[in-house]
């Protein structure tokens, strides 16, 4: 028997492991579904128009973003509660993010500390934190500073979240919250009696909470779950140093445009890096989005599939999986690096 081939494959394996609500909380999204759905297939009607003979031997997958330098535009999204995958939770991520020599964003939800996960990770691990604006400036403020002190290189702050999508599976199980014994660990010590404070999602978050945390901290602020163009515009005059184009996953908002077809209008309008993540699944995906103008993807569910596959050793698979794609996809499309993929790589499927 061969392992995995695919991160399609790692996905069957990890719902083979995993019980059935912990995979429907991984897997699912919003209502129906659809962006969901769209995130994956918006990928596949983009078709690509190589070009041959061109003589690049060994592609450059090497890149940097906001100073950190990885081997490949690919990172790690934030996502919650990796001990639901496996015991080692967000250690076992961080080690493998770590030997793949990539970037690693902490979600706010983690079941490791903040700490615990820089330290697994090491001193070379550019590792950036994921930030739920709370309603408590200081309670903010107290997490800001714990990222800070962790050594995290940058704030990356949701702005798609501002209510908790209805993700009908979760309703389904009754999976509500953390079981027994798993905590949001970046949230002990924060509740009034020092236990572990509740994550709030905010109904009023602006560009006011954007300005203050930039008053607050001297780390590069990221706005993750921007998709409009007339946002980014905002964002960059907002002194935010880079943006996510991102539909959660499709577990916020249903029916939101994919993300590929978003990222193109949000890079033309500002001058700062654009990440882009939802449905990132082969090395071809990356190409597309690099030939749109993006400057990287970060992927969600596959990092928790290989977490559930195989733990540190399935995530380092994953993300060797899509490293190989990618380097193998370049070199059969005639591009000499990742900096390299022009526009006109790419071309609507005719239906
Ligand atoms: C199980 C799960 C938990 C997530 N938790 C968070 C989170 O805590 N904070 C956040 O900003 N995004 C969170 N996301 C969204 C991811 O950062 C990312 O936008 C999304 O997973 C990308 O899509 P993909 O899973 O298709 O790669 C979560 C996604 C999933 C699937
Ligand atoms: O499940 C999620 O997508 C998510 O973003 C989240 C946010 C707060 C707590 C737990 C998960």
């Amino acid at each position: 028997m061969s392992g995995p081939l695919s991160l399609r494959e790692f996905e069957a394996l990890a719902r083979d492991r995993l019980p059935l609500s912990a995979y429907d909380y991984f897997a699912g999204g919003a209502d129906d579904e659809v962006t969901l759905r769209a995130n994956e297939s918006a990928f596949a009607r983009l078709r690509l128009l190589p070009r041959v003979l061109r003589g690049n031997a060994a592609p450059d997958l090497r890149t940097s973003l906001l100073g950190a330098d990885i081997a490949m535009p690919v990172v790690i999204a934030p996502t919650a509660f990796h001990r639901l995958a496996d015991p080692e939770g967000e250690l076992a991520t961080a080690r493998a993010a770590a030997e793949a020599d990539t970037l690693m964003i902490a979600s706010m939800a983690s079941t490791v500390a903040v700490e615990d996960i820089a330290k697994a990770g090491g001193a070379d691990l550019p590792l950036w934190f994921q930030l739920y604006i709370q309603s408590d400036s200081k309670v903010t403020e107290a997490l800001v500073r714990r990222a800070e002190d962790a050594g995290c290189r940058a704030l990356v702050v949701t702005v798609d979240s501002t209510v908790f999508g209805r993700r009908e599976r979760d309703h389904r199980h009754g999976f509500h919250d953390l079981p027994e014994g798993l905590y949001c660990e970046n949230m002990r010590g924060l509740a009034g009696d020092g236990g572990v404070r509740p994550i709030e999602m905010i109904r009023d978050l602006d560009w006011e909470h954007v300005q203050r945390l930039r008053s607050v901290t001297g780390l590069p602020i990221v706005l993750k779950g921007l998709m409009h163009p007339a946002d980014a515009v905002l964002a960059a005059a907002h002194g935010v140093s880079a943006l996510m184009v991102s539909n959660h996953g499709g577990r916020q908002l249903d029916t939101v445009v994919a993300t590929i077809d978003a990222v193109a209008d949000v890079v033309a309008a500002v001058d700062i890096p654009v990440l882009v993540d939802g449905g990132v699944r082969r090395g071809t995906d990356v190409v597309k989005a690099l030939a749109l103008g993006a400057d990287g993807v970060a992927i969600g569910r596959p990092v928790l599939w290989g977490l559930a596959a195989r733990g540190q050793t399935g995530v380092a698979q994953v993300l060797r999986m899509l490293r190989d794609e990618l380097d193998r996809a370049l070199a059969l499309c005639g591009c000499s690096s990742v900096h390299d993929i022009p526009r006109d790589l790419l071309r609507e499927a005719p239906c």
